[in-house]
C-alpha cells in the first residue's frame, strides 16, 4: 500500500509555493492567484466526472490525483489548513447523510435533490 499521504502533498505545495521556481507549476499557480487556481480545480473536476461517466478506471485515478492536487492548492491560497477540512469530516462521522439532509428540511429522494 502507498505510504504517500495527502498531508505530505499539502507540505510539498506550501514549500513549492514559496520557492519562486519558474519551473514549478505550484509557484506559477500561486502567482496567478485564486481565480486561475479555482478555474483549474473546476477543469480537473469536470475531467474526473467525464472519466467516471465513461468508466475509464485508469483515467479516474489520474484525474482524481490532478483534482486533489489542485484542490489543495486552492485550500492553501484560501489560507485553510487541510486539518480544518478533516476536522469538519470528522464532525460528520456517525451522522447519516440522508438524516442530515432531512434535518435541513430537504427531501432525501435523490431524484428531487
Ligand atoms: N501533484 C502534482 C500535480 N498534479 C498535476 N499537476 C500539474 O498540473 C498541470 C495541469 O495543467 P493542465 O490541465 O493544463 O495540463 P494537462 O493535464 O497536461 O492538460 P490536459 O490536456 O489534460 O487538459 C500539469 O502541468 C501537471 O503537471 C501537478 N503539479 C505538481 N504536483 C505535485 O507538486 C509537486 C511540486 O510540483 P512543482 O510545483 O511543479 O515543482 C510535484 O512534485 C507533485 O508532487
Amino acid at each position: 500500500m502507498s505510504r504517500f499521504d495527502i498531508s505530505t502533498l499539502e507540505a510539498i505545495i506550501a514549500e513549492r509555493a514559496r520557492s519562486d521556481d519558474p519551473d514549478s507549476w505550484t509557484a506559477r499557480l500561486f502567482s496567478s492567484g485564486m481565480e486561475k487556481a479555482a478555474q483549474k480545480l473546476g477543469e480537473e473536476a469536470v475531467e474526473t466526472v467525464i472519466a467516471a461517466v465513461s468508466g475509464d478506471r485508469k483515467a479516474i485515478v489520474s484525474e482524481s490525483a490532478d483534482l486533489l492536487y489542485h484542490w489543495l492548492v486552492v485550500l492553501a491560497l484560501a489560507g485553510i489548513p487541510l486539518e480544518e477540512v478533516t476536522a469538519e469530516l470528522e464532525s460528520r462521522t456517525g451522522r447519516s447523510g440522508v438524516a442530515e439532509k432531512t434535518a435541513r428540511g430537504k427531501s432525501p429522494d435523490k431524484r428531487r435533490g
